[in-house]
C-alpha cells in the first residue's frame, strides 16, 4: 500500500523524489492508518501532526495509548519509512486526517529514530510471516514537504489549501486495494477448490452396496453440493474482478480529467464487492476444508493456511459490515432518485422498474433468476426505506433511525451485490466466450447456472416474499440443481486443472497434480521434529516418573 499511496497522494515533484527510492527498495515502507483505538472510524484517529511555521516542520504526537498505530504490515522490524495518517493541525485549526511520509528508522543502522516507539503486535490467527507493528510518536518532527500534498497543502506560513475535488480523495488507496482484493479472493478460492476437488477424486470412502468397491467421495451428491459452488464462485469472483478493474480504471481516467461524478458508484461497488467476495471466499475455503475430512485439518493440506490468510481480508481494508453499509448509503440515495424520477447510474438502473408494488412473476431461466435477484434487492431496499421513514416519523433523528435500520440496510446491500455479481457473471461469460468452442461455453454456462440455482435455493424465503415463486417451482429448481451437479461431475477435475495452478503455488499434500495424496501426507509427517528421535526426552523427564509414581 506504500507505493500506491505515493502514486495517488503525492504531487508530481514529491513522486519524482519518493517513487524511485521506493521502487528501487532503497527505502521500505508501509501504510500506518489504523490505531489501537480506531480502525473503521478514520475521522476518529488520534495521532496528530501539528505544523510549526518557525521550523517548517510537522510535530508528530501520539497523545494517548489508543492513538498508537497498530497493525501496519512490516511496521515492526522491516520498514524504515511509513505513511502515517494523522489529524492535521495548523494555525490552531484541525483539518481532519491527512497522510504524511514519516521516516521511522535510520537508513544505515536501522535503529528507531529518537521520538519514535515501534514494535511488533504479537502472534495472530494467520499472517504470522508478517511483522505487523505498533508505532507511537513523542514530539517527532518531519519536514513540511513530507505531507503528501496532491489533495491538500500546508504552505510555509501554515496556510491550509484544499486542492482535491472530492472530499474523500485521500481514501483513494483503500478503494484501489479493495478492487484488488476481489481478484485475490478469486485466486485463493480457486486454490482451495483445486485442492479439495482433486483430493475428492482420490479419496474413496464407503460402498453403497456391500459387494461393490468404495466410491470416490466426489461421486456423492452432497460432496458435489459442497464443492461445485466453490468452483462456480471462483469464476464469478474472477470475472467480477476483471469487470471491477475496468470500472476502476475508467473512473480514474475521468478523475484525471477533473470529473469525479462516477466516484460514488465506484465506492459503492468496490465496497460491496470487496465485502461479499472476501466473505464468500473465506466461508467457501472453510467448506473445502470440511470436504477434505480429517486430512483437510492438516497444515500440510494447505487449507488452514489459506483460510487464515483469506479470513483476514474480510476485516482489513474495511470490515464486511462497514463496507456493506457504505453501499447501502448509495442505494438509499438511488431509491430517492427513483421517487424523484431522476436518472440512475448503470449498476442501480434496474431499480427504476422494480418498485411496481407487485411480485415479480417467477421465471426459472437464468435471465429470470437474475431479474428475481434484482427484485429481491429492490424489495429489501424498499422495506428498509419504509422502516427508516417510520422511525423518522416517530421523532428519531436520521442517525438514530439509520442505526436501527442497519440490519435491513446490510441485507439490501448484500442482495444488491449478489444481483450485480450474477449479472456480471453472465455478461462476462457471454462476452469472453464469443469465439470459444461449444464445450467450453457449455461448461462455463453450467457453472454459472450452479451459482444462480445455489443462491436462489439459499434465498427461497426472500423469493417467496418478492416474487411469485411457488412451492412446486422451488421443488423443480431443486431437482434441476441436483441434475446439474451430475452433469458437471465428469469434468470436475478437468475444470479445476484449468485454473492452471502449479503444485508450488498450491503447496498442498492433498491437491498436487499427480494425486499421490497418501505418499505426500506420509512424507510431510516425516518432517515433524517429533519423528527425529525414537524416544523423546519428555518420556524420561515427565512420563516415566509419572508412570512410576515419582512425580
Ligand atoms: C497491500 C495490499 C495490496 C494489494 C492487495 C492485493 C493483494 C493482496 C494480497 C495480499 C495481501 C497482503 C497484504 C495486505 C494485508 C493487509 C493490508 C490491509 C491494509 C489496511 O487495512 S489499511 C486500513 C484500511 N482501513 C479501512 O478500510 C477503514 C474503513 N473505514 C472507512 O473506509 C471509512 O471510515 C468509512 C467509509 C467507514 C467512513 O468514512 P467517513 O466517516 O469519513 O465517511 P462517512 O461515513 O461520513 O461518509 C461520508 C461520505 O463519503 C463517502 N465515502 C466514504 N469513503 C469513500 C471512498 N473511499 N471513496 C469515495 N467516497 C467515500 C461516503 O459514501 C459518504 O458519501 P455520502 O454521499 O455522504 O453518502
Ligand atoms: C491482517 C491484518 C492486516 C492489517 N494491515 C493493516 C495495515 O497495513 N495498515 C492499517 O492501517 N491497518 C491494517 N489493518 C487494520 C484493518 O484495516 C482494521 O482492522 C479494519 O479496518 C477494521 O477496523 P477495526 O479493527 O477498528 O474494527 P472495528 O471497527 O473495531 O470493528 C469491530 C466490530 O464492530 C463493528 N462496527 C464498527 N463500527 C461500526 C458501525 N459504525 N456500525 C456497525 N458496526 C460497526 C464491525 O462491523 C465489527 O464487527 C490490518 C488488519 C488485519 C487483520
Amino acid at each position: 500500500m506504500f507505493v500506491p499511496t505515493l502514486m495517488g497522494q503525492c504531487t508530481p515533484e514529491q513522486q519524482a523524489y519518493w517513487l524511485p527510492r521506493a521502487l528501487d527498495m532503497q527505502i521500505i515502507g508501509t501504510y500506518a492508518q489504523t490505531e489501537l483505538g480506531h480502525g473503521t472510524f478514520i475521522r476518529g484517529l488520534e495521532t496528530t501532526a501539528t505544523y510549526d511555521p518557525e521550523t517548517e516542520t510537522f510535530v508528530m504526537n501520539s497523545p494517548t495509548l489508543t492513538s498508537y498505530k497498530w497493525w501496519a504490515g512490516g511496521l515492526a522490524k522491516t520498514v524504515n519509512y511509513c505513511i502515517v495518517v494523522a489529524q492535521l493541525y495548523t494555525k490552531g485549526v484541525c483539518h481532519g486526517t491527512h497522510p504524511f511520509i514519516v521516516q521511522i528508522r535510520d537508513e544505515e543502522t536501522h535503529m528507531p529514530r529518537p521520538g519514535v516507539k515501534v514494535g511488533d503486535i504479537g502472534p495472530k490467527l494467520g499472517f504470522n510471516t508478517a511483522d505487523n507493528g505498533y508505532l507511537g510518536f513523542d514530539n517527532y518532527r518531519i519536514p513540511r514537504d513530507n505531507m503528501m500534498m496532491k489533495n491538500a497543502q500546508v504552505l510555509k506560513d501554515g496556510t491550509y489549501v484544499k486542492v482535491a475535488r472530492h472530499g474523500k480523495a485521500t481514501y483513494g488507496t483503500m478503494v484501489f486495494v479493495r478492487v484488488l482484493l476481489v481478484n485475490e479472493a478469486a485466486f485463493n478460492l480457486a486454490k482451495a477448490c483445486t485442492i479439495a476437488v482433486r483430493y475428492s477424486a482420490i479419496r474413496r470412502q464407503c460402498s453403497p452396496d456391500s459387494e461393490g468397491s468404495e466410491l470416490q467421495v466426489l461421486d456423492y451428491s452432497t460432496q458435489q453440493h459442497k464443492l461445485f459452488i466453490c468452483i462456480a464462485t471462483a469464476h464469478a469472483l474472477q470475472l467480477n474482478s476483471t469487470w471491477l478493474w475496468k470500472t476502476f480504471s475508467d473512473t480514474l481516467a475521468a478523475i484525471k480529467q477533473g470529473n469525479v461524478d462516477t466516484l460514488p458508484e465506484l465506492h459503492a461497488l468496490s465496497s460491496c464487492l470487496k465485502a461479499l467476495s472476501t466473505a464468500d471466499a473465506a466461508s467457501l475455503i472453510e467448506q473445502c476444508r470440511h470436504a477434505c475430512g480429517g486430512h483437510g485439518y492438516m497444515m500440510s493440506s494447505g487449507l488452514p493456511y489459506l483460510y487464515a490468510f483469506v479470513t483476514a481480508t474480510r476485516t482489513y481494508e474495511g470490515d464486511y459490515t462497514i463496507l456493506l453499509l457504505q453501499t447501502a448509503r448509495f442505494l438509499v440515495k438511488a431509491y430517492e432518485q427513483v421517487e424523484a424520477g431522476k436518472p440512475l447510474t448503470p449498476t442501480v438502473s434496474y431499480l427504476s422498474q422494480a418498485f411496481t408494488g407487485k411480485k415479480l412473476p417467477w421465471d426459472s431461466s437464468p435471465d429470470g433468476i437474475i431479474r428475481a435477484f434484482q427484485a429481491l434487492a429492490a424489495g429489501k431496499l424498499s422495506s428498509t426505506v419504509k422502516s427508516l421513514r417510520k422511525r423518522l416519523e416517530s421523532g428519531l433523528s436520521y442517525e438514530q433511525a439509520w442505526e436501527l435500520s442497519t440490519i435491513q440496510l446490510n441485507g439490501a446491500a448484500e442482495a444488491h451485490c449478489r444481483a450485480v455479481m450474477s449479472q456480471n457473471y453472465k455478461s462476462e461469460i457471454e462476452r469472453l466466450t464469443v469465439n470459444s468452442s461449444p464445450n467450453v461455453k457449455l461448461v462455463l454456462q453450467q457453472l454459472y447456472k450452479v451459482y444462480l440455482y445455489y443462491w436462489a435455493l439459499e434465498r427461497t424465503g426472500d423469493l417467496l416474499l418478492y416474487t411469485s415463486i411457488s412451492e412446486s417451482d422451488i421443488f423443480e429448481l431443486q431437482l434441476r440443481y441436483e441434475g446439474l451437479l451430475k452433469e458437471i461431475r465428469p469434468n470436475a477435475v478437468g475444470i479445476v486443472d484449468a485454473f492452471d495452478l502449479r503444485d508450488e503455488v498450491l503447496h498442498s499434500a492433498l491437491g498436487s497434480y499427480d494425486g499421490n495424496v497418501y505418499e505426500r501426507l506420509m512424507a510431510e509427517a516425516q518432517k515433524s521434529p517429533l519423528n527425529a528421535e525414537p524416544v523423546n526426552q519428555t518420556f524420561h523427564t515427565y512420563l516415566k516418573p509419572m508412570m512410576k509414581g515419582k512425580l
